[in-house]
């Protein structure tokens, strides 16, 4: 493999062209080089070297060695208490993209968000299909006899045991006393039990031990981040002759040519350095495919004219496809952290707290709507989806028509009759205290991405719309109020000073909706976990690449990133996305064969 951050020595046409070196990119360009010459152009550095990039316990950096990898851009002012919130949307940018400075929390879709994928409008993403190149992509570290005495388990006929990504239990595995006491208090709240594995795709609610996207490095002794780069790049393992990487470049445009028949065919990119310089373009004499990631990837398609017409023409950009989904379907999840409880004097023991050196998310909580809302909830859940208006939606581009809308809060209504997790609830000890942090999953709030300038250095106006829907409300309340019940649940509560909850801001587990609701739109947060602005769904319904993941009306331009993903089905997106990229490339190369 060839990593460079200078283009003389290149060659000017490849095979394939894949733009961003992200997660998604590095797996697919590794598959398909095997076979074929690939170029990857990343917008970020090569941070092979950099110390904080690959410590898994300091994701972003320190304040003193930040990390070149993290970065973030402002959403425009989104729903607050009584005000707008300015939230920013955080994203990696260096080679292995945001598997470079993610949290590594490695869950997975399950079977019901599949099939609501499929349902859709895509055949062939149902969970049986996509469990393979899940597999595909990962090496699982069964738990040791340590990790098993504090109940960690698996199920081996889930996972992948000889794929490029290391998927293991932190080590140490943190804080037993914790760990019990979270595990009780998820039974406590939502009645859940105890699954031997959070990956087996089941639907139901269940509580479950924490795996992340790390390996056990035996030279070190240390765990390290199994990044997208440090799994499908740097590996001696993973070297390509075919495959070259040029760093520190950024994709304008993907160069294209129109059939008489009016087919789109791309045929190469237009590059230029990262901080300025000359445009260069490169060949591609087979596929381009798009992975610059959610935020980024809907403004290389723009860019290349490829967008909703009217507003490209705006931008003075010549039409190329009129694809009104271009951007639009863009979602994330939101985060309740800011309830941060200390410790009680005797609870400071190891123990409880796991030492300095901890993963976030060691137990994880998954409710169902029955197990958030009671016996009706499922009903309540469906009833206020299916109610849902599209009026906000449709007026700020969220979707491309009303069918679109109710068409996904229909496949979200029937996901939750076949038990759906509603609402994440995970646990986090620290030297301080305990954090009980919750994450909504399908959230149907949408807004869009979309480019203001031609220029690729300036970013796209991402507005995520959060909370913009009253059913991600109504979800948001269970999450804070499930929260405050943690903490007053014994032995959680046990372990956090006796003044924590009330100290923390968060109101208490009975309060009344509107107080919890104000402090949820006082404190919320992204969740990171941004898909859908290039959604794979039916063209009537916004979509913008088919179930093969080719952009509508092209003979070879995929997309193959989060932007793809048209419901949030992952509930941490990285597993999930080695599963796309493991299937783009197997489609990708079944094409090649024809
Ligand atoms: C702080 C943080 C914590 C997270 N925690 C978790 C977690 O614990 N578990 C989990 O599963 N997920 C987590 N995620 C989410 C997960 O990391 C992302 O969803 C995932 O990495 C997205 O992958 P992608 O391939 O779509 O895009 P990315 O990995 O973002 O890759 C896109 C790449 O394209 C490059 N690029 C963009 N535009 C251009 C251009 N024009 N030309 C060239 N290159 C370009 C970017 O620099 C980037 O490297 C987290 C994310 C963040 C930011």
């Amino acid at each position: 493999t060839f990593i460079t951050n200078a283009t003389a020595m290149l060659n000017v046409s490849y095979e394939y062209i894949v733009v961003g070196g992200g997660t998604t990119a590095l797996a697919v360009a590794n598959r398909l080089s095997v076979e074929h010459t690939v170029l990857v152009i990343e917008r970020g550095p090569d941070a092979m070297e950099n110390e904080v990039v690959n410590d898994p316990f300091t994701p972003f950096g320190t304040s003193s060695s930040p990390s070149p990898c993290h970065f973030a851009m402002d959403a425009p002012p989104q729903v607050g208490l009584n005000t707008t919130r300015l939230l920013p949307l955080t994203h990696g940018r260096c080679l292995g993209g945001g598997s470079s400075i993610n949290a590594m929390m490695g869950s997975r879709p399950t079977f019901a968000g599949m099939s609501a994928l499929e349902a859709l409008g895509n055949p062939g993403w149902g969970w049986n299909d996509f469990l393979p190149f899940m597999q595909k992509s990962e090496t699982f570290t069964p738990p040791n006899a340590e990790q098993r005495a504090d109940g960690a388990d698996y199920l081996a006929v889930v996972h992948g045991f000889d794929g490029p990504v290391g998927v293991s239990f932190g080590r140490p595995f943190v804080a037993p006393a914790m760990q019990n006491a979270a595990i009780n208090a998820s039974e406590t709240v939502y009645g859940l039990s105890l699954s031997p594995d959070l990956g087996n795709g089941f639907s139901g609610g269940h509580v479950a031990h924490y795996y992340h996207h790390v390996h056990f490095n035996t030279t070190l002794q240390v765990d390290r981040r199994s990044s997208s780069a440090w799994s499908y790049l740097y590996p001696q393992t993973q070297q390509r002759a075919g495959l070259t990487v040029l760093t520190d470049h950024i994709v304008d445009t993907v160069l294209t040519t129109t059939e008489s028949n009016g087919a789109v065919t791309a045929t190469g990119v237009t590059v230029q350095p990262a901080l300025g310089g000359q445009t260069i373009s490169f060949k591609a004499t087979r596929e381009v495919i798009v992975s610059a990631g959610a935020l980024y990837s809907p403004a290389v398609l723009q860019r290349s004219g490829i967008g909703n017409a009217t507003f490209l023409k705006s931008l003075g950009i010549h039409s190329v496809l009129d694809l009104p989904g271009v951007g639009a379907n863009f979602q994330d999840q939101i985060l309740l952290t800011n309830a941060s409880f200390p410790l009680a004097p005797s609870a400071n023991t190891t123990n409880v707290t796991g030492g300095d050196n901890i993963l976030l998310g060691v137990v994880v909580s998954h409710p169902t709507a029955s197990n958030a809302f009671g016996p009706n909830g499922t009903k309540i859940i469906q009833t206020a989806l299916l109610n849902s208006s599209a009026d906000f939606t449709l007026s700020v581009g969220g979707v491309t028509s009303a069918k679109s809308f109710s068409m996904q809060a229909s496949v979200m209504a029937n996901a939750y009759h076949v038990d759906h997790p509603i609402i994440e609830l995970f646990y986090n000890p620290g030297g301080k205290g305990l954090d009980a942090w919750s994450q909504s999953i399908l959230p149907l709030s949408r807004g869009s991405v979309r480019i203001n300038s031609t220029d690729p250095t300036i970013d796209p106006i991402a507005n995520p719309h959060f909370l913009t829907a009253d059913v991600d409300i109504q979800i948001a309340i269970r999450m804070a109020r499930g929260i405050a019940q943690a903490a007053t649940t014994p032995p959680f509560s046990d372990l956090i000073s006796k003044t924590a909850l009330a100290d923390s801001g968060l109101p208490a587990p009975d309060a009344a909706d509107e107080e919890i609701r104000n402090w949820v739109l006082a404190t919320y947060t992204p969740g990171i976990h941004f898909v859908g602005s290039n959604s794979m769904m039916p063209k009537e319904l916004g979509g913008v690449v088919s179930p093969e993941l080719l952009v509508y009306g092209t003979t070879n331009l995929r997309v193959a990133d989060a932007s793809i993903v048209p419901l949030s089905v992952f509930p941490h997106t990285t597993l999930g996305l080695y599963g796309v990229a493991e299937k783009a490339a197997h489609m990708i190369l079944k094409a090649a064969s024809k």
